[in-house]
């Protein structure tokens, strides 16, 4: 990382986020970019089956529920599961940009212990972009949009093209991904310029 900034607000020269005129309303479902994905898909058994919606401008809202699987410590949450939890609800933000990006650097901060049971009241939205990268922050929240402060980030996402997943994905998973009409229909949801 020699040479490379680690500051998470955005440079004085980026620019703020443009909300894509074909994203989602707000307050529609924006669903699983990915039916396995840990954070949102729904045939992980484990995996946290974050269900995010969009929110106003380049903002989502999201909620979580901490099962028993997602334990560290006896009856509360393990921090990687909460810091899932924002890294899918800032990814979550790409529904509304209409660009694909992975995360390049999520900073956390763990405020409050989160018991198992607790419904995690998430929001994000994007506070700068600055060429390929986007800048964005988040909170979780225990019990409702309201509630205590539990988790927040703030993360620096880097736009990439679908290529990065064909070419560095295992085929297994990427052939079958690119073999399903549903999942290529969102991928391409993802894309100005499908
Ligand atoms: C078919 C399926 C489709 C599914 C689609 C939806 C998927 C959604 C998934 C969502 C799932 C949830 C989300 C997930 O979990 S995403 C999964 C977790 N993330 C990853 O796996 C990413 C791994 N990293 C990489 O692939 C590369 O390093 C990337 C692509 C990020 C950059 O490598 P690349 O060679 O492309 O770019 P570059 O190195 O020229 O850098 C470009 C600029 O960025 C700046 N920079 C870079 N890194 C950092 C850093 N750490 N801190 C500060 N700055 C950083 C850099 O200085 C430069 O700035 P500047 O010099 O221009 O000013």
């Amino acid at each position: 990382m020699s040479g490379r900034t680690t500051a998470l607000t955005p440079p004085e020269d980026a620019v703020p986020p443009v909300r894509h005129p074909d994203a989602p309303a707000p307050g529609e479902p924006l669903g699983s970019h990915y039916d396995q994905c840990f954070g949102c898909g729904e045939e992980q058994p484990h995996g946290l089956r974050l269900a995010a919606t969009a929110g106003e401008g380049v903002s989502v809202t999201a909620t979580f529920t901490v099962r028993p699987a997602h334990q560290g410590a006896p009856g509360l949450a393990h921090g990687g599961v909460l810091a899932t939890a924002l890294d899918e609800t800032l990814g979550a933000l790409q529904w509304l940009l209409r660009v694909i990006a992975v995360t390049g650097r999520l900073e956390t901060d763990f405020v409050r212990p989160v018991p198992v049971g607790t419904e995690l009241h998430l929001e994000a939205r994007v506070t700068g972009v600055h060429g390929r990268k986007i800048y964005s922050t988040a909170t979780g929240r225990i019990g409702g949009p309201d509630g205590p402060v539990a988790v927040r980030a703030d993360a620096l996402f880097i736009e990439v093209a679908i290529d990065h997943f064909i070419d560095n994905g295992r085929p297994e998973e990427i052939n079958a991904a690119l073999a399903d009409p549903d999942q290529v229909r969102v991928a391409r949801a993802f894309e100005v310029n499908p």
